[in-house]
């Protein structure tokens, strides 16, 4: 471990400190805080703890973006390993305004991109504005002029409406504010993304300069998509949700094309599809999630915002997993299991149950899903309003889990299970933002990176490394920080799983942030880089390896 002098980080076991959620550890403040705390759902929240950290103005996670560009080396304490080289590049809201006009929701901030270029332990940073159509119309314009997740542009009269209902069927007045994620295909471009398929942009990854738009070069249409593709050297794998005939439609782009081509079909058992912010992979089968919280047209259509947005919570309607097999696009199985609500999958794997297990001349085959499961609670999404993101002292961070799922093919299941991974008390109860080893994805696996929770709080607050095969996690925290996805490099030539880093940046409560560095395997700090000013929360990134190349 390098000298570094820091009064606040600290890293821990949960279990041993009988976790956070002991109510006797909390300070005389907190626990008066607790009476202020409002419960919304009491059915949930009685098993959370009872009051919120101090939340300080200075935090800058859930703010407009200080500057709208910087770049600058970074001065470095510890030391960063030299065989990280490449650059972790990130995608966010990070802007909540066109105009006077304060968005309501975090999904609806403007994609602020940050870029960390790590080369021979030297490291600089940036940050710019994707410069799409949305974020480029409410600059020149001073108001919103596309439909964002939470909110819908405002319309002077009866005759605009109308046409802009009328844009909506054809796309046009959907956001192309690709804020949600950046991925690098396998050709090498970059490519940000969110749900609309026409907020697909693709970016220069040395400078952060948008390019223009991605385009599918293909007649499949489709006006949203799965937020988080599956995306290896070969293809891009996606989720095109049918809305009109309830189904999805998998679709595959192979590496260097922009011509998306359909692997398979799968109808809905629901009224609609489930909400498909991603989905997972394993080696032969695309696992194809129907949750309760479904698209609503009903919404889509409607000028004011609804409880769950352009969403619905239909408990009633159930859950399902579909397994759709990779070549054939033939559904081999549709289970179902208890209702879940979750933005996230962590990763998914097939296993062989047993040699003896042998049916019709087939295998036994178990395909585990694991993803951070919300308790079936969709009140998650609400509690991602900057309104009560920003709140002091705000409502308890509901609990979350790794929720796994057990699907078992060819014996005629018809139900699959889910149950938690881990104990949850291991992470505080709060899990989302998660990254693995890339090497394992589709594959068996022992390691979670994700953001957790040191409670009492309103949002994740730590980090954490969950091991599946001992149930434990390790956690780091920092008192009135707030880090964001902790993205995992391996080393290169590494053995074993968690020989790598993780990175996060974290903004703090007095206004700051820094860049922070892990050993991947005991979650200790090699280095840490303050920034000038605390960055927007931010969402998913990716990693672009060795000397950008040129495009
Ligand atoms: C930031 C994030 O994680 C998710 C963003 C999701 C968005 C912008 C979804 C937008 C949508 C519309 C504008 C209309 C159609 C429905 C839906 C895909 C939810
Ligand atoms: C920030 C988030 C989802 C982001 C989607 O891309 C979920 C956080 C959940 C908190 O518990
Ligand atoms: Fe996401």
């Amino acid at each position: 471990m390098p000298n570094l002098v820091h009064s606040k980080p600290c890293v821990f076991y949960y279990h041993h400190l009988r976790n956070s959620k002991i109510s006797s550890s909390l300070s005389a403040t907190a626990a008066s805080q607790a009476q202020q705390l409002t419960v919304e759902d009491p059915a949930v929240d009685a098993a959370a703890p009872q009051a919120v950290e101090q939340r300080y103005p200075g935090l800058n996670s859930w703010k407009t973006v200080k500057k709208e560009e910087w770049e600058g080396e970074m001065q470095v304490q510890g030391a960063i390993p030299t065989w990280l080289n490449g650059t972790y590049l990130r995608n966010g809201p990070g802007y909540f305004k066109a105009g006077d006009h304060e968005f309501p929701h975090l999904f609806d901030g403007y994609s602020t991109l940050v870029r960390l270029n790590f080369e021979n332990g030297k490291l600089t940073a940036g940050h710019a504005q994707l410069q799409s159509d949305a974020y480029k119309a409410a600059k020149s314009s001073g108001k919103m002029n596309f439909r964002e997740f939470a909110v819908v542009p405002k319309h002077a009269n009866f005759f605009q409406r109308i046409g802009e209902l009328a844009g909506m069927a054809m796309g046009t007045t959907l956001t192309d504010n690709a804020n949600t994620g950046v991925i690098r295909l396998g050709d090498g471009r970059v490519v940000c993304l969110t749900e609309t398929v026409k907020g697909s942009i693709q970016i220069d990854p040395r400078n952060l300069k948008t390019i223009g738009r991605f385009i599918y070069e293909d007649n499949l249409g489709g006006l949203i998509h799965a937020a988080h593709p599956y995306v290896d050297e070969k293809e891009f794998i996606t989720l095109l949700p049918d809305l009109l005939n309830p189904g999805y439609t998998a679709v595959s782009m192979v590496a260097g094309s922009n011509k998306r081509k359909i692997i398979g079909r799968v109808n809905c058992n629901g009224p609609a599809p489930g909400w498909v912010h991603s989905f997972a992979v394993t080696e032969n089968y695309i696992v194809i999630p129907e949750m309760p919280l479904r698209y609503s047209v009903r919404n889509l259509l409607k000028a004011e915002p609804a409880e769950y947005f352009k969403l619905e919570w239909l408990p009633e309607s159930g859950a399902w997993m579909h397994i759709m097999d990779r070549k054939t696009g033939k559904v081999v199985t549709c289970v179902e299991v208890p209702n879940f609500v979750t933005f996230h999958f962590i990763n998914a794997y097939e296993e062989i149950t047993g040699a003896d297990e042998l049916l019709h001349g087939k295998p036994c085959i178990r395909i585990i899903v694991d993803c951070c499961e919300h308790e079936a609670n969709p009140v998650i999404l609400k509690r991602m309003t900057l309104e009560e993101l920003r709140s002091y002292p705000g409502k308890v961070l509901l609990d979350a889990r790794v929720g796994r799922f057990t699907i078992t093919l060819h014996d005629g299941s018809t139900k699959g299970s889910l149950e938690a991974a881990v104990p949850p008390v291991e992470h505080g109860a709060g899990l989302d933002m998660n990254t693995i080893n890339p090497r394992y994805v589709s594959r068996k696996y022992r390691y979670i990176y994700a953001c957790g929770a040191h409670r009492p709080c309103n949002f994740p607050n730590s980090l954490t490394k969950i091991d599946l095969e001992e149930k434990t996690a390790k956690n780091w925290y920092h008192p009135g920080g707030i880090p964001t996805e902790p993205f995992f490099v391996p080393r290169p030539g590494a053995v074993a799983e968690d020989d790598g880093v993780v990175i996060s940046l974290v903004s703090d409560d007095n206004g700051g942030g820094f860049i922070i560095v892990l050993n991947g395997s005991d979650f200790t700090e090699l280095a840490r880089a303050d920034l000038p000013y605390g960055l927007p929360y931010g969402l998913h990134g990716c990693w672009v390896p060795g000397q950008v190349p040129q495009i």
